[in-house]
């Protein structure tokens, strides 16, 4: 699916309208504070609502965009051993390098361990994170020293330089939506800026090869399960089995690739921070029909998780006297680490 004519009605801001809404990004980011407005209180209501939509207009060069696809697709097409000799350590808090099928406990934490060990993902994963660049950045003292893991590179040409990048783009995008969710907030809007200008964000690289083995039942390419950080921007490639969010009437809605497009949903911190009044919506990765199960399929999330010592307790404008904090607050740090350790620990 593309777009047309984005952009040549009166600067529209919905694109789309539906469950997971298109929203244009162009004319926020131009700058002019009424168009920052509007567009702001569009988010706030499709994160009030479902809390997945598809942003265009976002400003990352689709080259860029098209440089991790390549390098993505030549990194899960190396030989296993090549892969397997990029596992992730298993003290690495963070998981970054190679993930193979099978390598998550237990996607929720309401899940059965034995279950999901019996039925994995069909998917396999590359993770990279800043925490583990040379000459990164230093985590408070009496943080976990292992969160500064060095990452680990494919001897790929090019694919350090178009992770770095695609990450780069990621980062601004990242902070221009915080920066728009802090309005829709009705805060200021650098609110969140001193919260994840050192943020601790994995990038993901999900694999999900062609099914020449019929699922077992109720296996899927990704089990259901909600985001753990701030916010996820998803890129997602247009192969059949794809992503679904589970709507309020408990109905599974297919989210359409749509092209030059990301998805970006809400994860649980933001839940937090705003005490549910944005949500974290569930979803899942399907199978394709077994006419196309010849078929993989690419998709990269950056999972933006704030700063390791980020407070992440009720914003001041989402409590009110019948609305106490409904929360514990938590540090974002000790909280992503909690939820890898219960996902990936054995
Ligand atoms: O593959 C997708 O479209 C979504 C993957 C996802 O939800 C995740 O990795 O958390
Ligand atoms: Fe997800």
């Amino acid at each position: 699916m593309t777009i047309s004519e984005a952009g040549t009605r009166k600067a529209p801001v919905t694109l789309i309208d539906g469950y997971v809404p298109v929203i244009d990004l162009s004319s926020a980011r131009e700058g002019d504070e009424r168009a920052r407005a509007l567009v702001a209180k569009t988010l706030g209501r499709v994160c009030e609502t479902s809390g997945f939509l598809a942003i265009v207009g976002h400003g990352v060069p689709q080259e860029r965009i098209d440089e991790m696809y390549r390098a993505t697709r030549e990194f899960f097409a190396l030989a296993d051993e090549r892969k397997l000799a990029l596992v992730s350590t298993p003290d690495d808090p963070l998981m970054r390098g190679f993930g193979r099928q099978g390598s998550l406990a237990a996607s929720n934490s309401d899940a059965s361990v034995e279950q999901e060990r019996d039925l994995p993902d069909l998917s396999q994963t590359y993770t990279y994170n800043r925490l583990g660049e040379p000459n990164g950045p230093t985590l408070p003292e009496g943080s976990n020293p292992l969160l500064t893991t060095p990452n680990l590179w494919p001897e790929l040409p090019g694919f350090a330089e178009a992770y770095r990048a695609y990450y780069a783009s990621m980062e601004d995008l990242a902070t221009e939506l915080m920066r728009l969710f802090a309005l829709a907030l009705d805060l200021p809007e650098n609110w969140f800026d001193d919260k994840v200008d050192d943020h601790m964000t994995n990038l993901t690289a999900n694999y999900y090869p062609a099914q020449l083995v019929p699922p077992k039942p109720g296996q899927l390419r990704k089990g259901q399960h909600s985001d753990w950080g701030s916010l996820t921007i998803l890129y997602q490639d247009d192969a059949p089995g794809g992503l679904q969010v589970l709507d309020k009437v408990g109905e599974w809605v297919d989210v359409p690739a749509i092209e030059g497009s990301f998805v970006v949903n809400i994860g649980d911190l933001m839940a937090i921070w705003t005490n549910d009044r944005w949500v974290s919506t569930v979803h899942r990765v399907v199978n394709p029909a077994p006419e196309l199960a010849a078929k993989e399929r690419f998709s990269v999330p950056f999972f933006h998780q704030p700063n390791y010592g980020a407070l992440i307790e009720c914003i001041p404008t989402c409590t009110a006297p019948g609305n106490p904090p409904r929360y514990a607050p938590v540090y974002s740090g000790e909280y992503i680490m909690e939820k890898f350790r219960r996902a990936y620990g054995e």
